[in-house]
């Protein structure tokens, strides 16, 4: 018996064939990257690491589709790869079918790895071009012994090229005379070639034409009834998400701050997150459509994430601390003021030229001024007696250069529970998941449940 017999009887004997239980499972799922760059580990301490996956449960059921969303850089691929286990897992575990194998080695990962495969958002990258169309399909089947010999395995190719839509015929071509949209069919016909379960689809549609799109997510879904297959589906477009997920997680710096099926989630969003990122997306009905919500800030760096909720340096209804005499807009719009000025991205030097450019002198006050006209949204005026004073000390403070007094200022006037608290998961529904404070009736300035028409 080969080597990769044995090991396949391994397979047979996990829950291969249980309809129990989720098929692909992660507990406390994390990927931290070590930075290897010299410049940045004498800038940042050899400490920093991108957390990239950060804590992450996850389950894929059987014959599920559930599709991952979130901005570019938030860990969606990483998680797709931590679980096919192409990156070693930095804690937290991932079981197939019951059986844990996170941080396995390639050769213990072989067996399985006919059981997971994965199609990316650039086809032609992922396919050799020296190669032809029928060696590229065929290799997976040659390294898992499938087939009984060459002839029969041509055979399958020339099947599964048929069966994506291709002709047979093209078995000898190179990957670079077809088109995107052909090219992702290969890409489709190599992953199925072992027949997996799960199939791990990443940004499969992004690089094609939108009716080309259409023909491929159609593929997806008629494989998905054919094979059984659960497929995770990554993306950062929620417009395709409606027509192939079951369920949908929305994922924020390496986090799940949503998840849910997915009507729930386009009818009723409940993280300020995944309003955001829904209210962006093209709706035909004229009573689905919402007012867009443009989010403010750049995505803060992973190697160094927001403390508390890592969305609340960007979230439009975040909340005021106790005791707060304002209104919540006056605190947001001071709030607003204080992440800008902490993120250091005032240029007083600007500033200052600009004003002597108009009126030949930059006096601190003048340039204190300024900021508060360039980056208060609104006005100071709206703040309770003593907070208006705060802005102008910080503005003041930030025009003489001294920007840590300037962020100490902000920070002690406008304080909020949501940077101080790690947002635990809220039920809004058995199957409706969400962190975040304004849901969670126990968080701090938060006495009672605050829905979103309270905001
Ligand atoms: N091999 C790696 N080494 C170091 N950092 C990495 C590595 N791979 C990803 N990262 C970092 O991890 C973070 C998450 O990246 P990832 O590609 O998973 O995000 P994403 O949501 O899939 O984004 P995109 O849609 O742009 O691919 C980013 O900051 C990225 O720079």
């Amino acid at each position: 018996m080969s080597e990769t017999d044995m090991t396949d009887v391994g397979v047979e004997d996990t829950d291969r064939n249980s309809s129990e239980g989720p098929l692909l499972q992660a507990d406390g799922l994390k990927k931290y990257f070590d930075q290897s760059d010299g410049m940045l580990d004498r800038l940042l301490g050899p400490a920093s690491k991108v957390k990239a996956v950060d804590g992450v449960d996850f389950e894929l059921g059987r014959q599920e589709t559930v599709a991952v969303v979130g901005e570019s850089g938030c860990g969606k691929s990483t998680l797709g790869k931590t679980l096919l286990n192409l990156h070693d897992p930095t804690g937290g575990e991932v079981r197939l079918g019951g059986t844990e194998i996170g941080g396995l080695s390639d050769k213990e990962m072989l067996p399985y790895r006919k059981e997971i495969q994965m199609i990316f958002q650039d086809p032609l990258a992922s396919l050799n071009p020296r190669q032809t169309v029928g060696d590229i399909i065929k290799a997976p089947l040659e390294v898992h012994g499938i087939g009984e010999d060459d002839a029969d395995r041509t055979e399958r190719v020339r099947s599964l090229l048929d069966r994506v839509g291709l002709s047979p015929d093209y078995l000898e071509r190179y990957p670079h005379q077809f088109s995107g949209g052909q090219q992702q069919r290969i890409g489709i016909a190599r992953a199925l070639a072992l027949e997996p379960r799960v199939l791990i689809a990443d940004e499969p549609v992004s690089a094609l034409d939108v009716s080309v799109q259409a023909q491929i997510l159609n593929l997806l879904s008629t494989f998905q009834e054919e094979f059984g297959l659960s497929i995770l589906f990554i993306t950062h477009d929620l417009s395709v998400v409606r027509y192939i997920a079951d369920r949908v997680l929305v994922m924020y710096l390496g986090e799940i701050v949503e998840s849910a099926p997915v009507d729930e989630l386009f009818e009723s969003p409940q993280h300020p997150y995944t309003q955001s990122l829904l209210s962006s997306v093209p709706r035909i009905d004229p009573e689905e459509r919402s007012d867009r919500i443009t989010l403010r800030g750049v995505v803060p760096s992973p190697m160094d994430p927001p403390s508390g909720c890592r969305f609340h340096t960007r979230c439009p209804v975040v909340i005021p601390p106790e005791g707060w005499s304002g209104t919540k807009e006056a605190f947001r719009s001071a709030f607003r003021f204080r992440n800008q000025l902490l993120s250091e991205d005032i240029d007083i030097e600007n500033i200052e030229t600009h004003l002597e450019a108009r009126s030949g002198r930059a006096t601190t006050e003048a340039v204190a001024e300024e900021v508060i006209a360039d980056t208060y949204p609104g006005s100071p005026e709206d703040l309770p007696g003593g907070k208006r004073e705060a802005i102008e000390s910080a503005a003041t403070a930030l025009a003489k250069g001294d920007d840590e007094e300037a962020a100490s200022i902000v920070s002690e006037a406008f304080p909020s529970p949501c940077e101080r608290r790690t947002p635990t998961e809220h039920r809004h529904a058995s199957d409706h998941a969400v962190r975040c404070h304004r849901l969670d009736p126990s968080a701090p300035g938060q006495p009672r449940r605050i829905g979103a028409d309270d905001d």
